[in-house]
């Protein structure tokens, strides 16, 4: 058995064959004919100076607009090249006390948009991972330095102690008691007919009501702060009867100094206040990241990620395992594909066929040292060390191989190393957010702390038990989606123009197909372009009688209709191999539209203002504060239009467009009779009628409060016609 237990792997690292052949068939059919585009297009510049002159403008902004959507699809292509799927055996890890500690950080901004009760059931899952509960320590970030949520760590904590017991007595899956407690079907497992069972959950009910009570009803005055001097508070309580005082993880409020005189680096710089204050406080060697709504849904996470960390012939490369982020609050279809099916399951299993995936913000378990940068290489030098780390000692000496420090545990301590660790100033001349912890250039710190990483040489691997571990909140309003999406291109499309660009820096340093991964993340909000292009070129060009592309007796029009199928076909087969329906897969087209031709295009726009210094980085968390109209509008797959005018404006614009060119474009089809020449324009208007339909059905059927108000559309839909009408105008004349 001894024996045994040492030579069976830990985890097993399968290639999904049959996918990978049929992704690289599809790859190298749909390449050619790419190909044969190009040659058509490429062409039609020698042709007679005649046909060009009249139309030479919009060929190029097609042709154009091709190439960048080919330019994406190619780099899409490399997480298709080899996708694995990892197993993994818990039951083969060695006994509890040779398991490693492991540190948690939750960070919370806004106990308005992110309820405090919430953030507690976050934390209260974390603290019953099944783990040795002395290897484990929570840390919450509070940015907002409020006293609601201290108040909520402290009642948590004391709810913490009768919790902890009767979830690990009865071995409950679902530690969330929010979850626990709401779940349609009962956890209770081999349990449900014990009557001790029923009455201690009866007893963990009421308290956890009194909990919520507890949190509802406190001040809710001074609730968050810009500028605030640092707590930071070792939440503990004298022994109590009735209860295993031992088997209780650590937790820790920490509310860094903030000023707005200092730049404070939204979750990046909580993350790295943490990363060092636990250093002289517990210092785990592994760490597990969480954003305040994911909740461990299921306690095993720890231990399947010890499956890897502890896995001698991957641990030494290996930085973080990740787990997809999964959340609660998504309906069957989806409409705006808040669950980002395509990355979560196919493009991070792509990635980890390569080298590993992108760090997604929460849900990982990431070794401390990964995230110091080269300081364990720069020899002993203590001035060196400070130039990079900053001036404490203490914090330095948390690196050196056997240091101990049991700050956690210790009664009423006087925290000063700490505080001088959460301090504004203590970054200021260090390479913190520059070479060492979470970096601050870009808002999706996660990506490229992910990508500086992967480029220093160190893997990462994706780990994505059946059970989802992790259960966020999901932005599931159209509003809240664009907004949020709107930062997130931003930030990604940033890093795909500043010195961290991932096809000049990375080929160098990680394999080139990972890099092209990386490098899709940065550009496909560029999709904008194509895509305002070709809900517009093509369609005024059709009002106005001008083929762009071959006639149906062309041999060429057969390469156009080909990728056009081949594309949509491929995208639904991915969509069915991931558990989607057809639904999901129109539901993806259409939010992918709606999406490139706003927040793709505002998040470009936000990064280049930025990069010429206009604009400032900004991180406004979203709202997990749940709006019961909202949430049912969701769930019956009636889209929100109540957004915000940026967001409506060019929609209806774009949609009116389509639908008046269309028309038009029927009846000078039908009085002149060339409809072979226009027959891809013709088409293009109406995939994009019908997959717009929504917005339609949102204008002049709908009744409820989520429609398009004619307020707002009337005047836009009126102004695109009397534009339309001008260009048919000025082109006759
Ligand atoms: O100044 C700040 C701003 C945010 N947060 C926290 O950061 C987390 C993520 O913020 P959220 O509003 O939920 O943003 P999302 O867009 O949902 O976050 C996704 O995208 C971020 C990068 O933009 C990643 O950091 C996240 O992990 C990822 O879930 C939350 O716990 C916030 O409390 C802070 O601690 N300080
Ligand atoms: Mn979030």
């Amino acid at each position: 058995m001894e024996a045994n237990q040492e030579t069976l792997p830990l985890n097993i690292c399968h290639v999904r064959k049959l996918l990978l052949i049929m992704n690289r068939l599809h790859m190298f059919i749909h390449s050619t004919a790419l190909g044969f585009l190009f040659y058509y297009r490429v062409y039609f510049l020698f042709q007679e100076p005649e046909t060009k002159r009249s139309h030479l403008l919009s060929w190029l902004l097609v042709f154009s607009s091709e190439i960048i959507l080919s330019f994406i699809w190619i780099l899409d292509r490399a997480y298709r090249w080899r996708p694995v799927l990892r197993s993994f055996f818990p039951e083969r890890l060695p006994e509890d006390d040779k398991l490693p500690a492991i540190d948690v950080f939750i960070c919370t901004a806004d106990p308005i948009k992110e309820p405090t009760l919430d953030v507690m059931n976050t934390v209260l899952s974390a603290m019953a991972l099944d783990y040795p509960p002395e290897k484990l320590h929570v840390y919450l970030s509070d940015d907002g330095g409020s006293p609601m949520t201290l108040h909520g760590v402290k009642e948590a904590w004391k709810f913490a102690r009768w919790w902890l017991p009767f979830c690990r007595r009865y071995r409950i899956n679902n530690r969330c008691p929010k979850a626990y407690f709401s779940a349609l079907e009962n956890d209770d497992g081999d349990f449900s007919r014990s009557n001790m069972y029923m009455a201690d959950r009866q007893k963990m009910k009421e308290m956890y009501e009194a909990l919520e009570e507890e949190i509802k009803t406190f001040r809710k005055d001074k609730v968050f702060s810009r500028d605030h001097s640092c707590i930071i508070e070792v939440i503990q309580e004298d022994i109590i009867e009735g209860v295993d005082n031992a088997k209780m993880p650590s937790l820790v409020y920490v509310s860094r100094e903030k000023k707005p005189s200092h730049p404070h680096h939204f979750k990046a710089g909580a993350l790295n206040v943490l990363l060092r204050v636990s250093a002289v406080m517990s210092n785990s060697p592994y760490i597990l990241v969480l954003d305040c709504d994911m909740f461990c849904n299921d306690p095993t996470s720890a231990r399947y990620a010890m499956c890897f960390h502890l896995d001698a012939k991957i641990s030494s490369s290996l930085a973080f395992v990740q787990f997809p982020q999964k959340f609660h609050n998504i309906s069957k279809n989806d409409i705006y594909d808040c669950k980002l099916r395509s990355i979560f399951t196919l493009q991070w299993q792509g990635m980890d066929g390569l080298k590993g995936p992108v760090m997604s913000g929460t849900g990982f378990y990431i070794k401390r040292v990964s995230l110091y940068g080269n300081c364990s290489s720069k020899g002993t030098d203590l001035l060196q060390f400070k130039e990079y780390l900053g001036s404490s000692n203490e914090f330095i000496r948390s690196l050196t191989q056997n240091y101990k420090s049991d700050l956690v545990s210790g009664q009423n301590v006087l925290l000063e190393e700490p505080h001088l660790l959460a301090s504004c100033e203590y970054e200021i001349g260090t390479k913190w957010g520059n070479e060492v912890g979470f970096l601050y250039y870009s808002v999706v710190e996660d990506y490229l702390t992910g990508f500086i990483l992967h480029c220093n040489g160190w893997t990462s691997v994706f780990c994505e038990p059946s059970r989802p571990q992790f259960l966020g909140s999901g932005t599931t309003n159209l509003n809240d989606v664009l907004i949020q999406g709107t930062r997130w291109y931003c930030g990604l499309f940033e890093n795909g123009i500043n010195r961290f660009c991932p096809l000049i820096y990375g080929p160098s340093r990680m394999p080139f197909l990972q890099s092209l991964c990386f490098a899709w993340l940065t550009y496909f909000p560029l999709y904008c372009l194509p895509l305002w292009c070709l809900a517009t070129i093509p369609q005024l060009c059709l009002l106005n009688g001008i083929p762009l592309y071959p006639k149906v007796s062309d041999p060429f029009f057969i390469i156009f209709i080909f990728i056009f199928l081949s594309a949509l076909l491929k995208h639904l087969q991915e969509v069915l191999l991931t558990g989607g329906t057809l639904h999901n897969w129109i539901n993806e087209q259409r939010i992918w539209m709606v999406k490139s031709i706003t927040c793709y295009l505002y998040g470009c726009l936000d990064a280049l203002l930025k990069k010429i210094g206009i604009r400032e980085a900004s991180f406004l968390p979203t709202n997990k504060l749940e709006d019961h109209e909202q949430t049912l509008l969701y769930q019956m797959d009636k889209y929100d239009f109540r957004a915000s005018n940026i967001f409506m404006v060019p929609m209806l614009a774009l949609l009116t467009i389509n639908i008046t060119c269309f028309l038009g474009g029927v009846y000078r089809v039908l009085l002149v009779g060339d409809w072979d020449k226009m027959f891809i324009q013709l088409l293009l208007a109406v995939f994009i009628i019908i997959v717009n339909y929504p917005i339609i059905e949102g204008l002049v059927i709908r009744k409820d409060k989520g429609r398009i108000s004619h307020l707002v559309a009337i005047p836009v839909i009126m102004a695109t016609v009397v534009f339309l009408a001008f260009c048919k105008l000025l082109r006759n004349a």
